[in-house]
């Protein structure tokens, strides 16, 4: 069984409360974009993963293991050989790790004949990451709490051309919270999304934004480089460094490639 899991940018992203159990309330619009890891699954004698591609760093469980062994432990599931080729960029703030996590789960509850509802797998998302429970139902949504309370949202970009660079530079999601100062939101994020886009840059912000480009300013200039190049809107996403670019039209921005790894999400 082949899938393939795609990642997200963020909308606009709110840091608005550092809770007691050290996690943060934040307030997104998640959106998923046509970059994608493949994942393949295959019946074998004991669980094994193995990943190509991009290489992964931090050298821990994957996040494909772990969600195998949260099901294997409720359900006794089949031993299998799980197969990641990495493709979305690693410390970028596109969720490729959980979109991984998420997709592993839903194919081993196709596999399993487990039956199990979006509902039903979300408790074990949450428990592998906060941004993993988005990737069950993947469609556009507002996201409160640590990430994982869902509202829907009207927003549409498939008329529009959205490209990503993401620089030589890794920022770890902990350490990025750390630096973040919360703040009562003074913006409306669920009524903003709904102005036409070529308003976004003037009501939309990524708190992350402000600590992130102050220690790196390559992915501020990134920023300015895409409206330079007519974006309507552009942002970092998440908590960096990746930042994306939703243009009228395709653009080239090859010439850009000094700054980093230029990609285009489209349909396979
Ligand atoms: C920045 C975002 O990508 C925006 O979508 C997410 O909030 C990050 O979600 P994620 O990478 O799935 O984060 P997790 O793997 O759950 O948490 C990593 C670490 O980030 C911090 N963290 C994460 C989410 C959150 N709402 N508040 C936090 O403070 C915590 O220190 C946590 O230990
Ligand atoms: N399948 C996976 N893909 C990517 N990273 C993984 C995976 N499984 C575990 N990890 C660990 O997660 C770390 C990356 O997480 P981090 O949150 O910093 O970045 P990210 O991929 O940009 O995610 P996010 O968008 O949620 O911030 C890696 O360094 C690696 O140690």
């Amino acid at each position: 069984m082949i899938s393939f899991a795609n990642a997200k940018i963020n909308l606009g992203l709110l840091v608005t409360e550092k809770r007691q159990d050290g996690y943060h309330n934040i307030e997104t619009v998640f959106y998923p974009v046509k970059l994608y890891d493949v994942i393949e699954l295959t019946p074998a004698e004991k669980m094994t993963f193995k990943s190509d591609g991009l290489s992964i760093p931090g050298g821990g469980t994957n996040l494909c293991e772990k969600a195998f062994e949260l099901l294997d432990a409720d359900y006794g599931i089949a031993p299998m050989t799980i197969h990641l080729l990495k493709n979305i960029p690693i410390g970028a703030g596109l969720g490729g790790g959980s979109s991984d996590a998420a997709y592993v789960l839903k194919m081993l509850n196709e596999a399993n004949e487990l039956g199990l509802s979006m509902e039903q797998l979300k408790p074990y998302a949450e428990r592998l990451g906060a941004d993993c429970a988005f990737f069950l139902e993947n469609k556009p949504v507002f996201a409160s709490g640590i990430g994982t309370t869902f509202e829907d949202v009207t927003v549409d970009l498939s008329p529009y051309f959205i490209a990503v660079i993401k620089p030589d530079i890794h920022i770890s999601t902990v350490e990025a919270y750390q630096c973040v100062m919360p703040q009562t939101p003074v913006l409306d994020l669920k009524r903003a999304i709904q102005l036409p886009i070529q308003e976004w840059k003037y009501h939309l912000v990524n708190d992350f934004e402000i600590g992130v480009f102050e220690r790196y300013p390559k992915i501020e200039k990134i920023k300015h480089v895409l409206y330079e190049k007519g974006a309507l809107y552009a942002a970092m996403s998440g908590s960096g460094s990746a930042v994306f670019g939703i243009f009228e039209e395709a653009v080239d921005l090859q010439e850009l490639k000094n700054l980093g790894t230029v990609y285009y999400p489209v349909d396979l």
